[in-house]
């Protein structure tokens, strides 16, 4: 009996001791990586949830990443140890090391992805598959998202933005406040869902129960992953698999792989953005309007003719895509997570920086976006930026990510943002309602919730969101 009990105590003691010396081996390695200061005890858990706490609850990890980066004087590339609750991630602030790392080498999409992603997205979605997988899905789907094939589309587009423009028209005519991010995703799902299955889906006019499964889905995969309740989290994890059956169910008949596209909801988080923007900026507001007078017709239908016989005009908005990629400069949706395709070290100035083979590598583009360095007075709204931009500056700007695993929409999402501001900025101003601007900042790198208040800070869920989905009015613009 005593031979058992002390069997089972050096069985205890042998695995503490294990830990315990994993433990230290862990610490100690990231101890001495660059980064911001580093606790034995916490590696960097305690600072990255004391930085998370600087913001309104559930904010995008960008911007404590933007936040550390900037305390710290951490350009380039820096660890953050959050073992063992994430992984130890290798964070990239510095463009040119993202051109050569992720832009230049296909470095495999990191497990952390597909173990967050998949419940919302579906086993083997091209976002997080890897391989052969990823390259089959990559054929198939870019066709549709050529630049020819969405050019041929336009048409149908612009029809769908019509009717968004119709229903903005109403609530202008009604004076009520609404959520523009309701109206948006409607309106992008009706967009995708055409651009991919070739009919309406009438999301805008009547809802689509395939969209209101695809929330239910990604917001119940959200609430688990906030939660530390065990029942909670059961009881999320039996409605999110719920929602995705019912979802899977209603699209038998479709291609299920082509499906994953359509949870590609990030065109409204940042039309949301830039319609928040544009109405404290009237000065960008009146350009925009000026070169949609000078390239179209003045009158909505007009208008909507023109964009469906001749899409190729998009191409003459070149201030409107100034204010585009300025709002995704300042509001990037989110960023690429990646693994070691041979762990080893990164080379980067010379020095040499290890990776081991759960490293998460992450280029994180909001910390170079608002960095002084690449993009000057970077807190500042101001689309005029763009002309006459260096080259570095230029190659900087990814929000879509780039090379093999970049943005395959881009072309789309593009298209689809130039016409909403065609044919809703000439004819209706719209305002933030219920803002409650912060009265000192709540970070030292940004004014924006001065104005905006928490709105400024886009939230965390499966990309980076507008708060409180950016409650607006709107008023129809008086002419002549
Ligand atoms: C403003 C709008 C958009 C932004 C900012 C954006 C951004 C991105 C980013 C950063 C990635 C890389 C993700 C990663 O590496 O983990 C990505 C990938 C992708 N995006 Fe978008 N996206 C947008 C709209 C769209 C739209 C409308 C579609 C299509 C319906 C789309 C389809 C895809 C696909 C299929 C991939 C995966 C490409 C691959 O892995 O080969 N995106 N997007």
């Amino acid at each position: 009996m005593a031979s058992a009990t002390q069997l089972l105590l050096s069985v205890v003691t042998a695995t503490l001791i294990f830990y315990v010396g994993k433990f230290i081996r862990h610490r100690h390695f990231y101890s001495k990586l660059p980064g911001p200061p580093h606790d034995f005890l916490w590696g960097h858990l305690k600072l990255y949830s004391e930085t998370l706490a600087l913001f309104p609850p559930q904010s995008h990890f960008q911007v404590v990443v933007t936040t550390i980066a900037r305390k710290y004087n951490l350009p380039g590339l820096f660890y953050m140890d959050l073992w063992p609750l994430g992984p130890e991630q290798l964070i990239i602030a510095d463009p040119a090391l993202a051109t050569r790392y992720v832009t230049g080498r296909i470095l495999p999409k990191h497990h952390r992805l597909s173990e967050y992603l998949n419940p919302i997205l579906g086993e083997g979605n091209i976002i997080t598959s890897n391989g052969a997988r990823w390259k089959r899905l990559h054929d198939m789907l870019a066709p549709a998202f050529s630049s020819a094939h969405v050019s041929r589309m336009a048409g149908m587009i612009a029809q769908d933005v019509k009717i968004f423009h119709d229903i903005l028209r109403d609530l202008a005519n009604s004076g009520k406040p609404f959520r523009l991010q309701d109206k948006i995703t409607a309106l992008a799902f009706d967009i995708i869902f055409r651009a991919i299955y070739g009919s309406s889906s009438s999301a805008q006019t009547q809802g689509n129960d395939d969209l209101d499964c695809l929330d239910a889905v990604a917001s119940a995969v959200v609430t688990a992953r906030e939660t530390w309740n065990p029942f909670k989290m059961r009881d999320m994890a039996h409605n999110g698999a719920s929602a995705a059956k019912s979802l899977d169910y209603s699209i038998t008949t479709k291609i299920r792989t082509r499906f994953d596209a359509l949870k590609q909801d990030s065109i409204d988080d940042t039309l949301c953005f830039m319609f928040m923007l544009l109405s404290t900026h009237p000065d960008v507001v009146g350009k925009l309007r000026n070169e949609h007078n000078r390239v179209y017709p003045s009158d909505v239908e007009t208008t909507l003719s023109v964009l469906e016989i001749n899409p190729q005009k998009l191409n003459e908005l070149d201030y409107t895509t100034k204010v585009i990629k300025e709002t995704l400069r300042i509001y990037p949706i989110g960023n690429t997570g990646r693994a070691p395709d041979v762990p080893g070290p990164i080379t980067y100035k010379g020095k040499q920086y290890p990776t081991k083979k759960n490293t998460l590598i992450c280029p994180v583009q909001h910390t170079w976006h608002m960095d002084e360095a690449v993009f000057p007075n970077p807190d500042n709204f101001d689309p005029d930026r763009f002309t006459g931009m260096d080259r570095a500056s230029q190659i900087a700007w990814r929000p879509f990510e780039r090379g093999n695993r970049g943005c395959l929409g881009q072309t789309l999402a593009m298209d689809e943002m130039k016409m909403v501001l065609v044919l809703t900025i000439r004819y209706f101003d719209l305002k933030c309602y219920g803002l409650k601007p912060n009265e000192k900042p709540r970070v030292p790198w940004t004014n924006m919730d001065l104005v905006f208040g928490d709105r400024a800070f886009q939230e965390f869920t499966t990309e980076a969101k507008p708060r409180d989905g950016m409650m607006m009015t709107a008023a129809r613009v008086k002419t002549g």
